[in-house]
């Protein structure tokens, strides 16, 4: 284990107490609209989300969880309250300001959202700021999609374009382009939910991996109830309110199926 690694081992075997939160939402409200069409979807958020957790987020439609997760990700500004972002306020951020605090996370969706006419390294690149002036398989950004796309068991497919590869393929190629600018943050929103159970269940042990080796910090949508195992925590959401928040061993080892199988229920 190189020095690096074994830090962040450290951190994460630490009591949760002692960690830095990589996500503090502390009295959070959000609302769509204007004047007598205001309508506010998110109520008193108060969350803090740890490195090395896996949290899945539940919740029935139109919960709020897209949006929870999109004001998390930078991709809108918060109203009323407080959001930490890997220790950075985001009330009042400009534009830049958010784009930048973008940089650090890892973004996962269910449509991959992978360019067809580039190769999966290529894909992987287009999240540096590297591409597309040198993407010559000598750069060392190019070295790195490789190795990264190696570590993710597609070594023999570095060089396909994602016509050439399976569902969970180029799921795979989307966390890959989620990590390589080495983010603490990775949010996931229904990453398994195109994918068969097979492949859905490898992208997940994957994320858990990282997760616990690298202290990543993963919060995931998703209504996908084979793959609810994975979760430290469960949050759900109902109506814009948090309306629970456990521990997933908790719940087990306590004997409280009901509460797990309710939650189970409303996936
Ligand atoms: N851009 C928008 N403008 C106005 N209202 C919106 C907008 N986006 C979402 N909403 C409303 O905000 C509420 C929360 O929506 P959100 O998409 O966050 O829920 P969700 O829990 O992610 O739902 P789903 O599981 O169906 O994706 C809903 O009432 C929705 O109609």
């Amino acid at each position: 284990m190189n020095s690096a690694t074994s830090e962040i081992q450290s951190r994460v075997n630490q009591p949760q107490s002692a960690l830095q939160p990589s996500v503090q939402v502390s009295n959070l409200n959000y609302y769509f609209g204007e004047g007598d069409l205001k309508k506010q979807v998110l109520f008193n958020i108060n969350l803090d989300l740890y490195p090395g957790q896996i949290v899945i987020m539940t919740g029935p439609s139109g919960s709020g969880k897209t949006t929870l997760l999109t004001l998390i990700g930078a991709l809108r500004t918060i109203h009323e309250g407080s959001l930490k972002v890997l220790g950075q306020e985001t009330i009042g951020m400009n534009k830049k300001q958010l784009v930048k605090v973008r940089k650090n996370i890892g973004f996962i969706f269910q449509a991959h959202n992978l360019f067809y006419s580039l190769t999966a390294r290529q894909n992987v690149l287009m999240s540096t700021d590297l591409f597309p002036k040198q993407f010559s398989p000598q750069t060392n950004a190019s070295k790195q999609a490789a190795e990264i796309l190696t570590s993710l068991g597609l070594g023999e497919r570095i060089d396909y374009k994602p016509h050439a590869l399976s569902g969970g393929q180029k799921q795979r190629v989307a966390i890959a382009r989620a990590l390589v600018n080495k983010p603490k943050l990775i949010l996931a929103d229904e990453p398994t939910a195109a994918l068969d159970r097979q492949s859905g269940r490898d992208v997940v042990t994957l994320m858990q991996k990282l997760a616990k080796e690298h202290g990543i910090t993963i919060l995931m949508v998703t209504h996908d109830n084979r793959i609810i195992d994975v979760a430290d925590r469960i949050i759900n959401l109902v109506d814009g309110n948090l309306d629970s928040d456990s521990e997933l061993n908790t719940l087990l080892v306590s004997g409280d199926r009901t509460a797990l199988n309710k939650r189970t229920l409303m996936l």
